[in-house]
């Protein structure tokens, strides 16, 4: 069944046309890489499909179910089905690294914040989130503040947020790309090990063409609004996908381009 399907998307920031009827459809259990030039719209199509970023036109389905026909109750149960583990780490820094793992039951919790505040949580929801911080190895560091931790080990504990919320499906943006090439690798690891262990559907954009090739089992590639490539791993060269990057923009067009960070709020759903 596909998990996520995108049918013919547009969206357009005033005079710049991003997407450009997007097409594209990721089955239960698949590992997608999703790739091309800085400002060719990846991150667009990630926010969108996480209902974070609203499109002109066309249709996004979240495990059969339509985005644009949703009410905002549903949109909202919806985006607890999507997990996101973006560039920012988008964690509460002055919070615990305990607290910030519980909020990943946010979208679960009838009551709310609060259920999910630390001394209000349940004890079913607080023995879930150390055993989510076992799980990325960072249990030892439940009490200290996220920001006090390296790139690499907040990054896990977004991870580890995101197995708290237990969503079916997971959208990983840029997520190693704050990081140190050593904690990025194991980063990437820990990721695709967690999401392949629990049978969940990534999609993930990376900017390193050779991490990129070790994990995908699908390669997407964007260019100009729209899809280019669409193949198995079987059936892409790095050449082909090297053809993505022709028209990669300068660092610095791509700094006055950025799209806007996501807060810690929208990262939980
Ligand atoms: N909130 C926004 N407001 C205005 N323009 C935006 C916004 N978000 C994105 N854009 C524009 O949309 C285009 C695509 O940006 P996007 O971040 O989706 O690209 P990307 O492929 O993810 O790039 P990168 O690889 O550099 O992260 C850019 O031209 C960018 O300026």
């Amino acid at each position: 069944m596909s998990v996520i399907s995108v049918r013919d998307v547009h969206k357009r920031f005033a005079e710049n046309h991003v997407l450009k009827g997007i097409n594209l459809s990721v089955q239960q259990g698949e590992g997608v890489i999703l790739l091309g030039a800085n400002g060719c719209g990846k991150s667009t199509l990630m926010r969108s499909i996480c209902g974070l970023t609203p499109i002109d036109s066309g249709d996004i389905h979240i495990q059969g179910q339509s985005m644009i026909k949703a009410k905002r109750h549903e949109v909202r149960a919806m985006r607890s089905q999507v997990g996101v583990v973006f560039q920012r780490f988008n964690l509460v820094g002055n919070l615990s690294v305990f607290q910030n793992v519980l909020y990943g039951a946010l979208g679960k919790e009838r009551f709310g914040l609060l259920s999910c505040m630390a001394p209000f949580a349940s004890q079913a929801n607080r023995d879930k989130a150390m055993a989510c911080l076992e799980r990325v190895k960072l249990a030892h560091k439940a009490g200290e503040k996220a920001d006090q931790l390296s790139g690499g080990q907040q990054q896990r504990v977004a991870i580890a947020r995101m197995l708290m919320q237990e969503p079916p499906i997971v959208l990983a943006d840029e997520p190693i790309a704050s990081l140190d090439p050593k904690s990025g690798r194991e980063v990437m690891e820990l990721l695709w090990e967690v999401t392949k262990e629990r049978g969940l559907t990534v999609v993930c954009t990376l900017h390193h063409l050779d991490v990129a090739l070790q994990y995908g089992d699908r390669f997407i590639g964007m260019m100009d609004g729209k899809v280019q490539i669409d193949a198995n791993r079987e059936q892409i060269s790095k050449e082909q996908l090297e053809s993505l990057y022709i028209h990669e923009k300068t660092d610095e067009q791509q700094q006055e381009e950025a799209a806007p960070a996501l807060t810690p709020a929208e990262a939980v759903g």
